[in-house]
């Protein structure tokens, strides 16, 4: 068996970044950049006034100054200061030749034309032109993903439109004779098919386009046609459940039908052991079990850097974990690398502290969607007693 470094080393290893293409710019939001950002100019472009107030000589002051025209946004004022003179300027225009500072409005005594000015400290109140960026400045790279705020900086740059990631097309199978869709009616052996739904959630929440395919019935002839149908039209399938070595778990020998290439069949995980990776006709599919949390756990430690390095963004970023202390004495773990699912909590003093409910079974979704992160525990870790620091990975 594999650890969980190692096949994500093999996903990583086999996924190539989707192909690019040109948005305009607040359809961006949210998505990867491919290009890097430059400014067209400098910001501000020129010296502007920080204050409503009069642009003047600091060597002037302390003095009268006479004022000769007014400079507002957008709206310079041509002529040049000379010596004695000031101008009425406003919060972001440019400072007039010969200007070197601004008095604030409030500490000045005017007089018609006349300005009785404190002294003023040189370069008072002026942005000097580029004191945001200069011009041809980078101020996005490519792989930074999308905010608001890089949208504002992309504008302000001048961009009208990016060059983003195309979204993943990925497709979901799920599988099982005891499955059936929300919204139909569920015979006294069924449940509802909830893990398909959530991880195309999961997908979409991290910047694919998914579909839906199934519940399909535990089949390999009918899991194989699906996959079959499916691998054309996406990018990536995923198939949820059938992964285990029951009677009915198909999916594998599916992709052994269709002729696929199979990459890893276990993983040292717990929960999680069966996921699997392959490849038919130059496209992944990545098999996630069929518990909800193990479904889960390896959808947040393998497809979410797959769907990063598919989409250009860092795919080391999101498997980065954070401290936490324990509330509960953990017990020593065994072979299998093994994620607890955990309610965090900050205390008064700013500490986190991770508390793992009782129940841990891989079967329970409900612990799952009110936990906010997962407790790491290496394979062989002794106890952990109550208060202990531990690895953490929001969930
Ligand atoms: N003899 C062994 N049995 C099992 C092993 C093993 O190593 N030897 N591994 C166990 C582990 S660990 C897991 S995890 C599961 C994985 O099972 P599969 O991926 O084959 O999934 P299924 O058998 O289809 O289902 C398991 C479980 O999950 C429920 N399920 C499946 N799909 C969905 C869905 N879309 N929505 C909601 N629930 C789903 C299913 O009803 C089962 O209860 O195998 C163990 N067995
Ligand atoms: O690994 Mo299974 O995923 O323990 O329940």
């Amino acid at each position: 068996m594999i650890s969980v470094s190692e096949a994500r080393a093999i996903i990583l290893a086999n996924a190539a970044p989707c192909e690019s293409e040109t948005v305009e710019l607040r359809a961006a939001l949210g998505r990867a950049l491919r290009e890097d950002v430059r400014a067209f100019r400098a910001q501000p472009p020129f010296r502007a006034s920080a204050m409503d107030g009069y642009a003047l000589r600091a060597s002037d002051t302390p003095g009268v100054l006479r004022m000769i025209g007014e400079a507002g946004a957008g709206r310079a004022f041509g002529r040049q200061l000379r010596e004695g003179e000031c101008a009425r300027i406003f919060t972001g225009a440019p400072l007039p030749a010969g200007a070197d500072s601004v008095l604030i409005q409030e500490d000045a005594v005017r007089d018609g034309e006349l300005v009785t000015s404190l002294a003023v400290e040189l370069g008072r109140h002026v942005r000097s032109a580029g004191v945001d960026f200069a011009a041809d400045e980078v101020l996005l790279r490519a792989g930074a993903v999308l905010d608001a705020h890089a949208i504002a900086l992309a504008a302000a740059a001048g961009k009208a439109s990016l060059k983003i990631s195309l979204k993943p097309r990925v497709a979901v199978l799920s599988g099982g004779n005891e499955l059936v869709a929300p919204g139909q009616q569920p015979g006294d052996d069924q449940i509802f098919d909830s893990m398909g739904v959530g991880i195309a959630a999961l997908a979409e929440q991290w910047g694919a386009n998914a579909t839906r395919i199934g519940p399909l019935a535990d089949d390999a002839q009918e899991i194989a046609e699906a996959i079959a149908a499916a691998i054309p039209e996406h990018d990536l399938t995923i198939v949820v459940g059938g992964a285990s070595v029951g009677d009915h778990d198909h999916a594998r020998p599916a992709v052994r039908e269709l002729g696929g290439e199979l990459f890893f069949e276990k993983v040292a995980m717990r929960p999680g052991k069966p996921t699997w990776l392959a490849r038919v006709g130059g496209r992944l599919i990545l098999g996630l079990p069929g518990n909800p949390a193990s479904a889960f756990v390896c959808a947040r430690l393998f497809l979410r850097p797959l769907l990063d390095q598919m989409c250009s963004r860092d795919p080391g970023a999101s498997t980065r974990t954070l401290k936490a202390r324990v509330r509960t004495t953990l017990s020593a773990n065994g072979a299998r690398e093994t994620y607890m699912r955990a309610v965090l909590e900050t205390d008064e003093t700013g500490q986190t502290w991770a508390l793992a409910p009782a129940r841990q079974d891989s079967s329970l979704l409900s612990v799952f969607a009110n936990a906010q992160a997962l407790i790491v525990r290496a394979p062989d870790a002794a106890e952990a007693p109550a208060g202990a620091i531990v690895d953490v990975l929001p969930r």
